[in-house]
């Protein structure tokens, strides 16, 4: 009896340690998230052990607004902690100067970084997306030489009348005919990753055939971008090992690299045997051709040229179909915008002598379109295809509104929400409102920081003089033939991703446009 009564005091106590312990830690997290409450009242909660997670968690589902009212709340920068060992650190800003600072002032202090680019490395290489540092010089000096010159100009323009003329416009006047819905978004992103491909490689994939085909490439594109994804949401104890042993997603990450692989590099080397036979690349003047053309004692390596291709394409491809997506969307609410565009076109075509039969849009008509292209900056504005960006912490740092970074943090900034500061944009920030680009009847740009779409500094966009001349051709030429309805059940809201796809795309009835463009409804 007394053995048993000592076991159960025994149990007893130990049982009451137990729960001292646990009283103890709940005590202990209770008074951190307090103290958190107290010190940092206007920030975000930082949870003990989790950081910012649980935050983020319960706010999943509307991301986006949540994020927006938290940078309101904080004043426009606030400190984030990921998980207990998991060394993710920094800040989240959508301060115009702390951007400036980081992007510009202090360039060389916030590189890319060793984070981007671990996961980035299999399908990107060192290509001018991924690089840092002299590898990125280098090909950052090519790209703009090459894509700022007239001969690609004039090709990149051909490229995108040849697309809309034989196929755009005869894929929607088929589904205009049928009455069938069409998800605009889907059709828009076949048209520029056919576009990227023929500008960068010289070769049209095909993705917007008649019959809308599989092409194996596009699709390994889209899959290997994708999976990529995954290596920012799973750590890497979890992803490494995946990959060496070729599990899960990874095996498939693989297998989709190895057709992108394949198919550029049999591109480049295509494109060296054609200049073997015939001497030049005369004929051709896309980027790889030219870069094939301007190289001095074959300085550059296959695999840099490969590497430079798809790096392009990735930044090309679904940019501009996202924004133009937004666009058109944001058009069909506004009627009065989408009838200012109509004017506009009209009075473009008006001044065409006779003769022009041209049923695409020449360079100096489309510039003319400066309220189309405020428009489009509009949509931008408040639809960023890139939402959110990263850079990381070479040495610490302080920022210009004395936000402190350590050496090793990242900061994000959210392009999407600077949109929507009262304090950057004004009282109509929310508002869609071309105009607010519009000065003396001439299109009058913004800061590069405070309307950071494009990036800013010296990594600003290279391709942003494309990506407009694109979006314009496509946008009036559409807008030129077809009236368009969103149709009525469909829900549009942002995809949680790095690029801010249409969670279930643009899914619209189209119409011919009957009335006749010289008038303005
Ligand atoms: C609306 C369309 C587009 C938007 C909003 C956009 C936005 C951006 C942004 C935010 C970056 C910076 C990314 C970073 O460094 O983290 C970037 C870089 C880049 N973009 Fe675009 N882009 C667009 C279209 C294009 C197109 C059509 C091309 C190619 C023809 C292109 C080529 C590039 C390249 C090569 C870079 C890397 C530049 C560098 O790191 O020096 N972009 N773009």
């Amino acid at each position: 009896m007394l053995v048993f009564i000592s076991l159960l005091n025994q149990v007893l106590y130990e049982y009451l340690c137990f729960c001292d312990m646990v009283f103890a830690l709940l005590g202990l997290f209770l008074f951190s998230c307090l103290l958190q409450r107290v010190t940092n009242r206007s920030c975000p909660m930082l949870w003990p052990v989790m950081g910012i997670i649980p935050s983020i968690f319960f706010h999943v589902n509307h991301i986006y607004d949540w994020v927006t009212m938290a940078f309101i709340r904080a004043g426009g920068t606030f400190p984030y902690r990921g998980m207990w060992m998991g060394n993710a650190h920094g800040i989240l800003t959508v301060d115009p100067s702390n951007i400036e600072y980081m992007l510009k002032t202090r360039f060389e202090n916030f590189p890319k970084g060793k984070y981007f680019r671990d996961r980035f490395h299999d399908l990107l290489g060192d290509g001018i997306f991924n690089a840092d540092s002299q590898l990125w010089k280098e090909q950052r000096r090519l790209a703009t030489i090459e894509m700022h010159s007239n001969r690609f100009v004039k090709h990149s323009l051909k490229t995108m009348e040849d697309l809309v003329q034989n196929k755009l416009i005869k894929l929607l006047d088929v589904v205009a005919e049928s009455g069938e819905k069409l998800d605009l978004q889907e059709m828009l992103l076949r048209f520029t990753f056919d576009n990227i491909c023929t500008a960068a490689l010289g070769v049209d994939p095909g993705c917007l055939g008649l019959n809308l085909p599989q092409v194996p490439f596009a699709k390994a594109f889209e899959e290997a971008a994708e999976l990529t994804l995954i290596r920012f949401l799973v750590p890497p104890f979890v992803w490494k090992p995946m990959k060496l042993f070729g599990l899960g997603y990874e095996k498939r990450l693989k297998d989709a690299i190895a057709v992108t692989n394949d198919f550029a590099g049999k591109t480049v080397r295509d494109r060296r045997n054609e200049l073997d036979k015939h001497g030049n690349l005369n004929g051709r003047s896309d980027l790889l051709s030219r870069l094939i053309e301007i190289e001095q004692n074959d300085c550059f390596s296959d695999k840099f040229l490969r590497d430079f291709c798809i790096s392009l394409i990735l930044a090309g491809r679904d940019t501009s179909s996202v924004g133009l997506a937004w666009f058109f969307w944001l058009v069909q609410k506004n009627p009065e915008v989408e009838r200012k565009i109509l004017m506009e076109i009209n009075e473009v075509l008006r001044c065409r002598s006779d003769d022009n039969e041209e049923e695409v849009f020449t360079l100096e008509e489309l510039k003319k379109m400066v309220y189309l292209q405020a428009a489009i900056s509009e949509s931008l504005r408040l639809y960023p295809p890139v939402p959110i960006d990263m850079k990381e912490v070479i040495e610490d740092d302080v920022f210009p509104d004395g936000s402190v970074v350590k050496k090793g943090a990242r900061v994000l900034y959210c392009i999407f929400s600077m949109a929507r500061m009262e304090s950057i944009w004004g009282k109509d920030c929310l508002e869609f409102k071309p105009e607010r680009w519009i000065e003396n009847g001439q299109f009058s740009s913004q800061n590069q920081f405070k309307y950071a779409v494009f990036n800013g500094g010296p990594r600003l966009c290279v391709g942003k003089t494309f990506a407009y001349m694109q979006m314009k051709m496509v946008s009036a030429s559409i807008l030129q033939r077809y009236q368009f309805e969103v149709v009525n059940s469909h829900e549009v809201v942002p995809k949680l991703t790095t690029t801010l796809y249409l969670k279930n795309g643009l899914v619209v009835n189209l119409k011919p446009r009957l009335v006749a463009m010289n008038s303005t409804t």
